[in-house]
């Protein structure tokens, strides 16, 4: 088989040097003999000598039939692409000294050859969302001086000049960011279409303000929008789902882009392309992290790391519990709980690609860079592992639905249900007994916007067709996240917490996924429980399980794996 081995094997596989068997994905065809096609159908690694490849067996299915046979005789060091993908938040690239810092950390991993994701500068996300609210009720002509526009033309002018970097990389879009405010001005609306394409200036900026820097730096670097290399969703706006198709178009960009011309491509975190529509969609809050984990995921990278403002996943949001310290290790169903029941540090969404490719996750602190931070894995050692981590989801809506049939009717759940999916409405923690289901509704539809009022009245309206329905605002959810093989430690000493403080669980609920166990109780009660619970489990010493574990440094992952 006379083909081009460097550059096939760069294409398909770019750092795959841990795993002992590559399965290739089948859509990559191999570049070869002129008149030949062949599909690669397995790959397996022959021998490894240090890092770099030595040797590969292709089995190829082609034209002629079936064909195996050893194809690269070395694959060196300069042939291979990415070896992470680096996920920094707004925080992180809040200002010009932090990009400095940003760029300067990722320099100091020369062995590393990373993508970069980036989210909008600070708080550049938030200002344009209340900047297109304003809009709306402005009046054309005071469009272009809302504050949050002076405020984000002037964070990104001011970057732009202290890292030196042309104006001309970011005045085009301040420019139509002006007119498309004008333009809400004057429709006096703002569609959740327009509001994702009006967020999408605060990555576009961030992105080619930061390549630009690294170009100026001499290193090689290219601005991605993701909207622009395969990320395609659904077409729900302000809160789209990645669909199948990004993960074969994201890697054949980007292992294309590295073949032809190699540099560090600068992607915009948060973005995506509408399948139906093609506008501009975005991932719900804090979306960036879920861009990591699929460019992870279509890539087979061996590490996502996300490089946060904190020493990684805590035990708890350091807001209410200033003690909080980070978790060493977390599983990928831990973390993803911890993130659907409110943990800000992570997007609900964003460890299923990293699940399903298997890719560990790091979760850093960009401001404390030598903090071991928080590994995110498909399984840890339990053995040690009583709580992981506390959290707390305000704000929560509770039902509860009495049938009004008798007891032993089959089929009452199933209407239930039936109402909440007519509605569109998710459901977060539910208790059931013979005749009564306690549940609450989340908040937000994910993210997206609040339950409002019409809808509520009319979910209760519809239940108290077939049952007698109590309607509860301003509950909270805690959920202990953990080990709840160890459920009866961790309830006994939850109720004693709880007990103390003279506060009644209204509902309590072991997921099936067994690793959170929820309670709701009072808004008010909330905070001071969770205080107390952190204290009981953390801060007392006997209980924590994190004593005595270390993290590992970072390229010894696949150890773990
Ligand atoms: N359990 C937790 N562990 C760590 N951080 C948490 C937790 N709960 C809430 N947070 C908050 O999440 C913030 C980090 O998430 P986020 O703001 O989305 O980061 P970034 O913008 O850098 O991606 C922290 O500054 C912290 O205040
Ligand atoms: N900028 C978006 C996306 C994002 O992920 O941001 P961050 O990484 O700063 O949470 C947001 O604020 O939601």
């Amino acid at each position: 088989m006379a083909m081009q081995l460097g550059s096939c094997i760069k294409t398909i596989f770019p750092e795959s040097t841990t795993r002992k068997t590559l399965h290739c994905q089948s859509t990559l065809l191999l570049p070869c003999r002129i008149g030949y096609t062949a599909r690669v159908s397995h790959i397996s690694l022959v021998r490894k000598v240090s890092s770099s490849i030595d040797a590969i067996r292709v089995s190829c299915c082609s034209n002629n039939g079936s064909e195996s046979g050893v194809v690269a005789e070395k694959v060196e060091e300069t042939e291979k692409s990415y070896t992470c993908v680096m996920k920094f938040g707004g925080s992180s690239v809040a200002n010009a000294v932090r990009i400095r810092e940003v760029a300067n950390l990722i320099l100091s991993f020369p062995q590393e050859r990373p993508i970069i994701v980036l989210s909008a500068m600070g708080k550049t996300t938030n200002r344009l969302l209340l900047a297109g609210e304003k809009a709306v009720s402005c009046g054309v002509t005071n469009a272009d001086s809302i504050d949050e526009l002076s405020d984000i033309k002037d964070l990104h002018l001011r970057t732009v000049e202290e890292l030196g970097v042309d104006r001309n990389v970011i005045a085009k879009h301040l420019e139509e960011l002006e007119q498309l405010l004008k333009g809400v001005a004057m429709m006096k609306e703002l569609t959740p279409r327009t509001q994702d394409y009006l967020v999408s200036f605060g990555e576009c900026m961030s992105t080619r303000i930061f390549a630009a820097y690294l170009n100026t730096l001499g290193v090689r670097a290219r601005q991605y929008d993701a909207f622009e290399i395969g990320f395609i969703t659904t077409d729900d706006f302000t809160n789209a789902d990645i669909l199948e198709a990004t993960y074969p178009a994201v890697a054949k960009r980007l292992h294309g882009d590295w073949v032809s011309d190699p540099a560090i491509p600068i992607i915009t975190g948060f973005l995506g392309k509408a399948r139906k529509s093609c506008a501009v969609t975005t991932l719900g809050r804090g979306g960036s992290d879920l861009t990591a984990t699929t460019i992870g995921k279509a890539l087979g990278l061996p590490e996502i790391q996300v490089w946060k403002d904190v020493d990684g996943v805590l035990t708890c949001d350091p807001n209410l519990c200033p003690q909080a310290e980070p978790v060493p290790f977390l599983t990928f169903d831990e973390a993803a709980e911890l993130a659907y029941f409110g943990a800000q540090v992570l997007h609900p969404q964003s460890m299923r690609p990293a699940r399903e490719g298997d890719i560990p996750v790091r979760v850093k602190n960009s401001y404390n860079p030598k903090a071991p931070g928080t590994l995110i894995t498909k399984t840890r050692d339990m053995s040690k592992a009583l709580l992981t981590s506390i959290v707390l989801k305000r704000n929560v809506t509770m039902l509860d639905i009495v049938s009004t049939r008798m007891l032993g009717q089959f089929g009452f759940l199933a209407k239930v249900f039936s109402i909440f999916e007519d509605l569109g409405i998710s459901v977060d923690v539910v208790a059931t007994s013979e005749v009564s289901i306690s549940l609450t509704l989340d908040p937000s539809k994910l993210w997206s916007r609040e339950l409002i009022q019409q809808e509520l009245d009319y979910v209760v309206e519809e239940l108290e067709k077939i049952s007698v329905v109590n309607l509860l605002k301003n509950r909270s959810i805690i959920s202990l996240i953990g080990n709840v093989q160890m459920s009866s430690l961790i309830l006994e000493k939850a109720f004693q917490v709880l007990r103390t403080l003279g506060v009644t669980v209204q509902m309590i609920s072991q997921g099936a996924s067994k690793v959170n166990i929820s309670l709701v109780v009072n808004d008010s009660e909330a905070e001071q429980c969770v205080r107390a619970l952190h204290k009981t489990f953390f801060e007392c010493g006997e209980l924590s399980e994190l004593k005595n574990e270390r993290i590992p440094e970072n390229g010894s992952v696949s150890a773990l794996s």
